[in-house]
């Protein structure tokens, strides 16, 4: 089975790239930049990734991503996940990335966008990987902050393929981005949030009806509200769906529980991605591995479930039929 999930190509949706920095490269980093890291070695980092909910997680990632300075650290960090990520057989990556995270410390956006872009070019030429690329907001800052970088990122709106909206979730409703999205909306851009992970249901209604999103990144709490999950798959909404994240974040107490079987059960499209990989455990491969080994699930699950992820993906035309011609071709 692992051969076969390998072989499978695979979109990844839903991937903070800030959260695939493994504490190998954040050493390498603090020492290029004269960095302190709270932690005195790998191993010390890797055994403080213990969390109890988002924010304890969340705590530690904006700590972790201090060592990112120049756009040569983007250009690394996003060429170390590209490659990892290859080497796990996926063919497309959509990046979110957090520009207030890194603009509060000092970082220009330009530095971000040259690194970033730089890894995309890259990836594209030498793993033959596609790329695209998602401005989220933070939502436990002030929504006129959020607006203000919307309109920073004025020279590089044709380069986003979405914006979204990440970290602290709870009172931090949608609706208090509402403005932002609708601007987003008037410029072209398309719109993606995070919605339902440690939220009510009723934030994936507003991430719905009042940000305009057309995919809602994890969502596994619509399962409380059943009008809202029979909405969910008559309108085909797809949800972005991160298994070990969900784990290590206590939002399951085991992958047994996940609610995945229940979604797929309900007739919601799915698909499944590795959030923070260098934080949670693992890549898209390990998320289907972990998948297949606590459901049971048959080939046929996992290639319904990569076909969705190429369908919903930000993608050429032309690079979307390739895809599933050679997802049709790997089974
Ligand atoms: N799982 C997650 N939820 C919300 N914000 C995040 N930022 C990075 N990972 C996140
Ligand atoms: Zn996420």
């Amino acid at each position: 089975m692992r051969d076969f999930l390998k072989r499978l190509p695979k979109a990844e949706l839903h991937l903070h790239i800030e959260g695939s920095l493994e504490p190998e490269l954040m050493f390498t980093l603090a020492e290029r930049n004269g960095v302190a890291l709270p932690y005195a070695s790998v191993e010390e980092a890797r055994a403080a990734y213990d969390f109890t909910d988002l924010q304890s997680f969340l705590d530690l990632y904006y700590r972790g991503m201090s060592v990112l300075r120049t756009a040569e650290d983007f250009h690394d960090l996003a060429m170390d996940y590209f490659r990892r990520a290859h080497a796990e057989g996926v063919v497309h990556v959509e990046l979110h990335f957090d520009p207030q995270a890194h603009l509060i410390r000092g970082v220009e956006l330009e530095t971000v966008m040259e690194g970033l872009g730089l890894a995309r070019r890259q990836a594209e030429r030498e793993l033959g990987m596609s790329t695209a690329l998602i401005m989220a907001f933070l939502r436990d800052r002030p929504a006129e902050e959020a607006m203000s970088v919307l309109e920073r990122a004025a020279p590089y709106w044709e380069l986003l393929d979405a914006v979204g909206l990440d970290s602290a979730e709870r009172g931090h409703p949608p609706l208090k981005f509402r403005d932002v999205f609708q601007r987003a909306r008037l410029l072209g851009i398309p719109r993606v949030a995070h919605a339902g992970e440690e939220g009510p249901p009723e934030y994936i209604r507003e991430a719905l009806d009042l940000l305009e999103v057309c995919r809602i990144d994890h969502g596994v709490r619509c399962l409380e509200d059943p009008d809202l999950v029979a909405r969910l798959r008559d309108e085909g909404v797809v949800l972005t769906v991160c298994p070990l994240s969900n784990v290590r974040l206590k939002v399951v107490e085991r992958i047994e529980e996940h609610p995945l079987p229940r979604l797929l059960d309900a007739g919601l499209r799915l698909t499944i991605n590795s959030d923070d990989p260098a934080y949670f455990g693992g890549g898209v491969l390990d998320n289907f591995l972990a998948c297949e080994q606590a459901f049971g699930w048959s080939e046929e699950v996992f290639i319904e479930l990569a076909g969705t992820a190429i369908e919903a993906a930000f993608m050429s035309r032309e690079r979307r039929l390739a895809l599933h011609r050679q997802l049709a071709e790997s089974v």
